[in-house]
């Protein structure tokens, strides 16, 4: 029996490593930067299968833990199932609103925070906590890594859309259970993410709750530390692109 760890018999299949050109190193970040969650500028025409499939198939190719692929994407065209989903939104923002201090209250209930009904498509994105049995390679001591990996799958959906010309709205604002229940999601799956997706005219040049004056960017130098929490990182003083 050869043994399990060597496996003198594996032949790997492998790529090279060549090098990205310069335009497709460029698409990459342009995606990037220029993916925004989109929330209200969703035109009404239908997103071709074949894209929604491509964007679908981008996101079941993030990595995951232990390669356990815990996801399930769920699509909802139906209206009266956006409706009802519409209507856990408006109810929960109502709660939400009534959570941020009372001088920030008014800023946001003048945001707008889904665009459930305006999307053609919603995605529904869950995590199947049992996907990988009792006992999954990479989890063992971070069982909430299904979950991260699940988040991974929506973030390349979502610049993988963007790639596509299509917006993306994640709407989080909703009570789990809720959604659940309108969608037939069965326990142990979880809701990770409901997003609303369209064809849409422009995007934000830069985040939208940055632009109402909500929340700025954070400069990146504040964000990375070398070798110690709270130490200044001297490669973050040359500075980074802008959106
Ligand atoms: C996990 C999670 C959950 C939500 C979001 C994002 C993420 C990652 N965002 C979008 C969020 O506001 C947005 O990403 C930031 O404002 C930055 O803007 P861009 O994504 O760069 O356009 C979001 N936006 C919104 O209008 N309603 C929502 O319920 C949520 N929920």
């Amino acid at each position: 029996m050869p043994d399990a760890i060597d496996q003198p018999e594996f032949q790997p299949r492998l790529t090279t490593g060549e090098s990205f050109s310069d335009a497709e190193r460029e698409a990459v970040y342009r995606a990037i930067y220029s993916r925004r969650d989109v929330r209200g500028q969703f035109r009404p025409d239908a997103v071709a299968d074949d894209v929604l499939l491509r964007i679908l198939d981008a996101a079941h190719h993030a990595p995951s833990v232990g390669f356990m692929q815990p996801w399930n994407f769920l699509v909802v065209r139906d209206a009266e199932k956006k409706r009802q989903v519409a209507g856990i939104f408006a109810r929960a923002n109502v709660e939400a609103a009534s959570m941020f201090p009372k001088d920030r209250q008014d800023a946001y209930r003048a945001l707008k925070l889904e665009g459930i009904t305006s999307a053609p498509v919603n995605v529904c994105v869950t995590c199947d906590r049992t996907r990988g049995g009792p006992v999954v390679l990479g989890a063992t001591h971070m069982p909430d890594m299904d979950l991260f990996s699940t988040v991974c799958a929506v973030q390349n959906l979502w610049l993988a859309a963007r790639a596509e010309g299509l917006g993306v709205g994640w709407v989080s604002i909703l009570k789990e259970a809720e959604v659940k229940a309108v969608l037939g999601i069965p326990d142990p799956v979880r809701l990770v993410a409901y997003l609303c997706v369209g064809k849409v005219e422009s995007f934000f040049a830069t985040p939208e709750l940055e632009q109402r004056g909500w929340r700025a960017r954070t400069p990146i130098a504040d964000l990375v530390f070398e070798d110690h929490w709270g130490s200044e990182a001297a490669m973050t003083r040359a500075g980074t692109p802008q959106e």
